[in-house]
């Protein structure tokens, strides 16, 4: 289902776990900060809706999404219970956009892996501006909103298991 049929900010409270007790990184991206400031605020308010204490919620800045996968790595030693990865890619001039979307989605998966610390993928990769506006809170919902309760859901099955 692509995203336009689908929006990112609407979720069920119902089927949302127990989230008091989760404590939660998030690594924020400035490249494209009018978009992951965006990402960042639907992400952090929805973690709040559902129960997350304000000095549950850590948040560091790295300067770009490829940078976002040392960060991630530092954030898992902070022992919380999942991390966010926020960042917008959006496609230049250049082959660069592809370097970066494909690194920085390996390098997340990685940590995935290696760790024992789910790390959610909240990194839009756009074509035009226009497109992760429309991601960011825009007229398709926000993927820092679905990234939020992709990470309580996380965090969730990381505990029982
Ligand atoms: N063009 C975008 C970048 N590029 C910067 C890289 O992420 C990285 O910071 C640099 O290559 C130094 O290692 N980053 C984004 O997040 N979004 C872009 O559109
Ligand atoms: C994703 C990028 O690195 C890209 O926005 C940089 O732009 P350009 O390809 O024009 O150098």
């Amino acid at each position: 289902m692509a995203t336009e049929n689908k929006n990112l900010s609407q979720y069920d409270k119902n089927t949302i776990p127990n989230a008091n007790n989760f404590r939660f990184g998030i690594v924020v991206s400035e490249w494209n900060e009018n978009i992951t400031e965006g990402l960042y605020q639907g992400a952090f308010d929805a973690l709040i809706d559902n129960g997350v204490p304000h000095n549950s919620i850590i948040r560091w800045d790295v300067p770009g999404s490829f940078e976002l996968i040392y960060g991630c790595k530092k954030m898992i030693e902070q022992n919380v219970d999942a991390v966010i990865a926020i960042g917008s890619v959006i496609q230049g001039e250049t082959k660069h956009f592809d370097f970066v979307c494909e690194g920085v989605t390996q390098g997340i998966k990685d940590l995935n892996i290696i760790t024992d610390t789910p790390v959610v993928f909240c990194v839009l990769t756009d074509n035009t501006m226009q497109q992760a506006i429309d991601r960011a809170g825009g007229k398709h919902g926000n993927k820092g909103t679905e990234a939020a309760i992709a990470a309580i859901k996380m965090a969730n099955l990381r505990s029982n298991n």
